[in-house]
């Protein structure tokens, strides 16, 4: 007769089977994401082997997009590109790649960038946007990113203008006369990807324009958006393929701060440029130093933690970033961060544009330590506020720069996470990244990416972030964008505080986490695991 030990014992086994089939599956899953991430990298060298007609030409610009030789060297636009860099944007020398980017624009190359948040991507296509005779097209996403490009342009004396839904009939006749006829002066000409999509009017000017010879190239920025396999895939950015079939001899520069091989070559494929000169810069930000806290489960305990290290690591006001999950919690926290002193205020899309506009002042102005924002697509509004220009006098620039971001629930990927963070320390100097999670935010966020291509998985990917005690969290990026390893130099807090990262034999708690296990869902209780916690 069966006992009820032989039932429990069978029902341990059983169980142990499971979760060994269950390891294979996910095993199998990965493994299938592979094979698929391998077999479109393959189709895509296969069609640019047909493309170039030649065995050989995908593999040499393979080689050549990796190789900086060629474009490193003298150009006879040298002394032009380094007066404008100094002159007119007030840059005494370039960072990495910098020069070699613009080389490559100026040769009438396409071009695709993978550059770090903040490594200085705008001056590659706006340095040689001045010196090629003619109009650039840059194609970004959002209209404020839009604004504090044109704003800052304008501000060094760079004729650039945007063609957006709040551009005055005056500039718009004037942006339109400049493209037809050449008339006035319009150097940049900024425009959101709906402009490409949807208005028929602007893309018969533009071929006009084009027509003339006076299309110096088109940038389109934050080109992860045109893959579905990127962490913000935007339908309009597909529309962009049009650009190189109609103007097939003007150079396209695809920009981006974070793409996996597999978003690179659907870029290219997507943008149609599988010839152009690949520059990948690391994504290491050596001067970010990143932290993951554990999360309180009382709301009023986490916002009391982040207060204290604002308080107490920022005295000076210096600026800073918190990210929450929705617009409601935003304005709580916000609302919370100011009863604990610290001037702090929200942003996010439901406000309107007057309550908007005077967030912005405030933060340019210095007025605002903190802005709280959320962590989903709007978030990006956010970002593109924080870093801005103050002009003191004509020739005097302050730049407020972001000393830390901390994140009140975790993002949605990797590659959000490391953007969102990145905003921080843009000018190289010291600064914090720090995210408060615990795994109850989980949930919150895999019913918001359910639906996406690979939402889960990209989620998954930073929940491990978050739950490693051991792995350090720079080496995690490394991986990510499959880029090798370098040394953290104990900027994160893994690799600072190792040592005091305890290993614990729970093996003794097994018996009654079964017990726990097997308990009637009703008879559950959080004390119990609570009783069992302190008992490990
Ligand atoms: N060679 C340089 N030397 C010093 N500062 C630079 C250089 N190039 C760019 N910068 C400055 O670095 C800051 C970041 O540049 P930019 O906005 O182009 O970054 P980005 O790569 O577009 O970042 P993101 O992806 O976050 O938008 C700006 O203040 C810019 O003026």
């Amino acid at each position: 007769m069966e006992t009820e030990v032989d039932a429990l014992e069978e029902l341990l086994n059983i169980e142990t089977e499971i979760e060994d089939v269950q390891d294979q599956i996910k095993f199998l899953l990965e493994r299938q994401e592979k094979l698929h991430e391998r077999q479109s990298e393959l189709k895509f060298l296969l069609e640019a082997y047909k493309a170039s007609g030649t065995g050989n030409s995908a593999n040499e610009n393979a080689s050549r997009s990796s190789s900086l030789e060629d474009w490193s060297g003298s150009f006879e636009w040298d002394s032009q590109a380094d007066d404008v860099r100094l002159n007119i944007f007030g840059i005494p020398s370039y960072r990495q790649n910098q020069k070699e980017i613009i080389n490559a624009i100026m040769s009438g190359r396409d071009v695709l960038v993978i550059m770090a948040a903040g490594g200085g991507k705008s001056l590659c296509y706006q340095l040689p946007a001045i010196l090629r005779d003619g109009v650039a097209l840059v194609i970004s996403p959002l209209l404020s990113l839009i604004q504090d490009q044109v704003m800052g342009l304008t501000a060094l004396g760079i004729p650039a203008y945007m063609l957006t839904s709040t551009t005055s009939k005056e500039n718009e006749k004037f942006i339109y006369m400049a493209l037809e006829k050449g008339e006035g002066e319009l150097k940049i000409l900024y425009v959101t990807p709906e402009k490409i999509s949807k208005s028929k009017r602007f893309m018969s000017k533009l071929e006009k324009c084009h027509n003339a010879g006076r299309l110096s190239l088109i940038s389109i920025d934050e080109a992860h958006c045109c893959s579905q396999w990127g962490h913000d895939f935007r339908p309009d950015y597909k529309s962009l393929s049009i650009l190189k079939t109609q103007f097939s001899n003007v150079p396209v520069v695809a920009l981006t701060a974070t793409a996996t091989q597999k978003v690179q070559y659907d870029v290219m494929e997507m943008l149609r440029i599988p010839k152009c000169v690949k520059f990948v810069s690391t994504v290491n930000r050596p001067n970010l130093f990143y932290t993951v806290r554990s999360k309180s489960s009382i709301g009023k305990v986490v916002v009391d933690e982040i207060a204290e290290f604002i308080q107490e690591s920022y005295p000076n006001s210096e600026s800073g970033i918190v990210y929450c999950f929705s617009r409601k919690e935003c304005e709580q926290v916000a609302a919370e961060l100011r009863a604990r002193g610290i001037a702090a205020d929200y942003y996010h899309a439901d406000m309107d544009v007057n309550a908007r506009e005077k967030v912005h002042m405030r933060w340019s102005k210095n007025k605002l330590q903190v802005i709280v924002g959320t962590v989903c697509v709007i978030s990006v509004i956010i970002l593109l506020l924080v870093e801005i220009y103050i002009h003191i006098t004509f020739d005097t620039q302050y730049l407020l720069v972001v000393r830390f971001v901390i994140h009140h629930s975790l993002s949605k990927s990797m590659e959000t996470y490391y953007q969102e963070s990145g905003r921080a320390g843009r000018d190289g100097l010291p600064s914090e990244c720090v995210l408060f999670y615990r795994p109850a935010d989980v949930p919150r966020q895999s019913s918001m990416v359910f639906y996406e291509n690979s939402g889960l998985q990209n989620l998954y990917d930073i929940v491990r972030y978050c739950q490693s005690k051991r792995q350090c969290h720079r080496n995690a990026f490394f991986r990510h964008f499959a880029e090798p390893l370098q040394d953290c130099n104990g900027m994160c807090n893994n690799c600072a505080f190792f040592s005091e990262v305890r290993e614990v034999d729970v093996s003794h708690a097994v018996p009654q986490m079964i017990l726990l296990g097997t308990e009637e869902p009703s008879s559950y209780s959080s004390s119990s695991m609570h009783y069992l916690v302190i008992e490990i």
